[in-house]
């Protein structure tokens, strides 16, 4: 209804504003998105599948905050069939899928079946089981889910309780939960929407000796059928549904799951690396059993390529929204016409922001690196050479860990960085806040994952003390043998960390650091013995020093590589961006610098002049770098980060017109002590909800 609000305009234009910070920037926008977003035409995807998506009304975003969560859950699975339904009626690839899933921004109830469960069976299924499932999977007649954690154990997977006995009479599987702890939970699409799950549990066959008595050969993965294909009741022997509400993920049904002694046929069980024989009941290895966990470092890989994602999509909002609030003039200005300041312009704001906005791009180049890794190894392992594997499985650790931590902080950093209106709905962060926060504990726990780095750095750094003259086999032997060589005369770089230091003295900085901290825990825990446990902070610190010199040597690289063909000034903003992000990481851990002789303690004094001198360069092309990225207005869901900078128009619109709260009358009774919740205009029923 028309009323006198209607023709109220904000004091100050937030277009005209946005405008103007895009015109004082010269960085060719098109050009940097597409540098950054070329990868298997994202861009052009992103396009299309926003123009059909966008048009669907189940897709429409600005009510479901209001929903409850069997309602999330409800809409969520009628997106996840539109989905499929769509890419089938557009005779689009699982790339568009992805994007569908992507843009779509809840997690679907359908998400684990293209992405774990499809994966398992692709990698450790045999080529008679990848003949039988595959066609299913992919045409969406059954519906996976990937049930490996437990009440009990998640980041110990050999501790895992489910069993799966193997009876040599009937030739099946007998899968059990003998443990309350044995009960899987947290499985994602297993709650309410699966048929099928990839169950991991402990083979036990029976001895040679004594078939009475069993023997345990470790997890192993089965697929196994877990609801009825007509019914989509839960078949005997199974007692499975949702856990219940939890951070984020409304519309996942993460679930719990309960075996009692229920029957697999043989071929349930994964075969392309371990089977169990028919005659003999004995465990056959084809391969290195290390690549169980082949589909967990594929997911890291794609976690740390949508971190870069996320966190721009946090940082364009606040980047976008800082430009346009204001407050307080200028306290030095001697004169009473001056604007109010923007709230980007204060060093206290950019301080939380421009550095995230840096680190976007350190985690691009760092995903493009890892991507090309996983992929070039996958060919050789696929070959049956599984030497990459334990690089690749060290890298992906580190970088998961890191990576998904800052952009988890960050999406909160970016919240607070924004003021009260960041806390609010029309933010536009709420919903990915809360879902990203899993992030740093799935597909292993950020604090746990990081010891197999640091495992991995002890034995490379063992190898490289006992033979420093061998033949490097990567970056990180020569980094070793360079620092043995160098140790004992080592003076701590007084490199001055000002605005225009040397980029290469930058990186040597970072590589001194972490190869001198694998030292120090080789020393540690080879020469001295100490206990694992004990070190465990120091690993810690230490897979954190390795994964940020990658992500910095990473970013050097790419001047090499790729951004030098950038028209001007983008080389030298990604350079200034290169430079905040490391001076600004160094300064955060700056004690682990100079106490590793990374850089001098003078050096040091110098950082937070220097930043604020890199923050000062960035400044003006700030709007035009979140530009770059590429967030449409309709995943960005975002009054405050609205391209076209009509924030106090859309928050006002949206608490004025389109908020449901404002529909109703509540508390007619407000002079009588009670409220009846279960009738009236404003009960709904609630009463009988509780
Ligand atoms: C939203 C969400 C979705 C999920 N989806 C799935 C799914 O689809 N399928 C599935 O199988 N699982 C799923 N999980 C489970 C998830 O994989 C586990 O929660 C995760 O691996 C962490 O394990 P945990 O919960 O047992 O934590 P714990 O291992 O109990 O960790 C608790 C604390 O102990 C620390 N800790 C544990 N072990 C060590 C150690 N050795 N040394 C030092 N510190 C240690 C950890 O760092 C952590 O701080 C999901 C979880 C969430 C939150």
């Amino acid at each position: 209804m028309p009323d006198f609000t209607d023709n109220l305009k904000p004091r100050y234009d937030g277009t005209m504003t946005l405008q103007a910070e895009r015109d004082a920037s010269a960085i060719n926008v098109n050009e940097l998105a597409n540098h950054l977003l070329s990868r298997d035409g994202f861009l052009e995807r992103q396009e299309k599948v926003l123009r059909v998506l966008s048009k669907e009304k189940l897709f429409k975003k600005d009510q479901q905050m209001n929903l409850s969560r069997p309602e999330r859950y409800h809409l969520g699975l009628a997106r996840a069939k539109a989905i499929v339904r769509i890419t089938r009626r557009e005779g689009w690839d699982h790339e568009d899928y992805k994007m569908c899933e992507y843009l779509n921004d809840e997690m679907s109830p359908y998400h684990l079946h293209m992405t774990m469960f499809v994966t398992t069976v692709r990698e450790q299924g045999s080529e008679e089981q990848k003949k039988y499932w595959m066609p299913k999977i992919l045409d969406y007649s059954i519906i996976g889910c990937y049930a490996q954690s437990e009440l009990g154990h998640g980041s110990n997977v050999r501790g895992l309780e489910t069993i799966a006995k193997w009876d040599p009479v009937k030739q099946e599987f007998e899968i059990h939960s003998p443990y309350l702890t044995a009960s899987k939970w947290w499985n994602g699409a297993m709650g309410r929407t699966a048929t099928h799950a990839i169950v991991v549990a402990q083979l036990l066959l029976p001895t040679r000796d004594n078939p009475t008595k069993y023997e345990g050969f470790g997890p192993q993965t089965f697929i196994v059928p877990i609801r009825h294909a007509e019914s989509h009741q839960p078949f005997k022997g199974i007692a499975v549904g949702d856990i219940g509400p939890k951070y984020g993920y409304a519309s996942m049904d993460n679930g719990y799951m309960l075996f009692d002694h229920y029957r697999v046929p043989k071929s349930a069980m994964l075969s392309r690396y371990a089977e169990v024989s028919d005659e003999t009941g004995v465990l056959k290895r084809h391969g290195h059993t290390a690549v169980v966990y082949g589909s967990l470092t594929f997911v890291r890989g794609q976690i740390i390529m949508h971190a870069r994602l996320v966190l721009a999509r946090a940082v364009t909002v606040a980047v976008r929204y800082c430009a346009v609030r204001r407050q307080f003039r200028d306290r030095d200005s001697k004169s009473d016409l001056d604007e109010e300041m923007k709230v980007l312009d204060y060093p206290t704001v950019q301080i939380r922001i421009l550095p995230l906005l840096a680190t976007t791009f350190a985690l691009h180049y760092t995903g493009e690196m890892m991507y090309s890794l996983y992929h070039k190894s996958r060919e050789t392992i696929e070959k049956g050479d599984f030497g990459p594997l334990a690089e690749l499985h060290s890298a992906s650790s580190g970088l998961k860990s890191l990576c998904t931590m800052l952009a988890a902080d960050g999406i909160e950093t970016c919240r607070r960085a924004m003021g009260g209106h960041g806390f609010g709905g029309g933010s536009g962060l709420v919903g990915i806040n809360a879902d990203y926060l899993s992030k740093p504990t799935v597909e292993g726990d950020n604090w746990m994952i990081t010891q197999q780095v640091a495992a991995y750095l002890i034995k490379k750094m063992t190898s490289a003390v006992k033979n420093p003259t061998a033949p490097p086999t990567d970056p990180t032997d020569e980094l070793f043998q360079f620092y043995l060589k160098n140790r004992d005369h080592r003076i701590p770089q007084n490199v001055v960390l000002s605005a225009d230091i040397n980029d290469q003295a930058i990186v040597d900085v970072f590589q001194w650091r972490a190869a001198d901290l694998s030292f120090r825990a080789y020393e540690a825990r080879v020469v001295e013995k100490k206990s694992w446990t004990k070190l465990m902070i120091q690993l810690h610190t230490l897979s954190r020093a390795y994964s940020e010199q990658i992500l910095v040597t990473t970013f050097h690289n790419s001047f090499n590589n790729t951004t030098s063909t950038l028209s001007s000034p983008a080389p030298a903003v990604l350079r200034t961006c290169f430079r905040l992000y490391s001076l600004y990481t160094l300064d955060q851990f700056a004690s682990s610098f100079t106490l590793t002789t990374a850089a001098s303690a003078n050096s040091i004094y110098a950082l937070p002049d220097a930043i604020l001198d890199l923050m000062a360069d960035l400044r003006p092309h700030a709007v035009k770098l979140v530009d770059a990225w590429s967030i449409p207005d309709w995943l960005l869901e975002s009054a405050l980060g609205r391209s076209d900078g009509k924030v106090y128009e859309e928050l006002f619109d949206m608490a004025h017109r389109r908020n449901p709260l404002n529909r109703t009358t509540f508390n007619p009774d407000w002079r009588s002590e009670e409220i009846v919740l279960g009738s009236g205009d404003a009960g709904h029923g609630l009463l009988a909800k509780l």
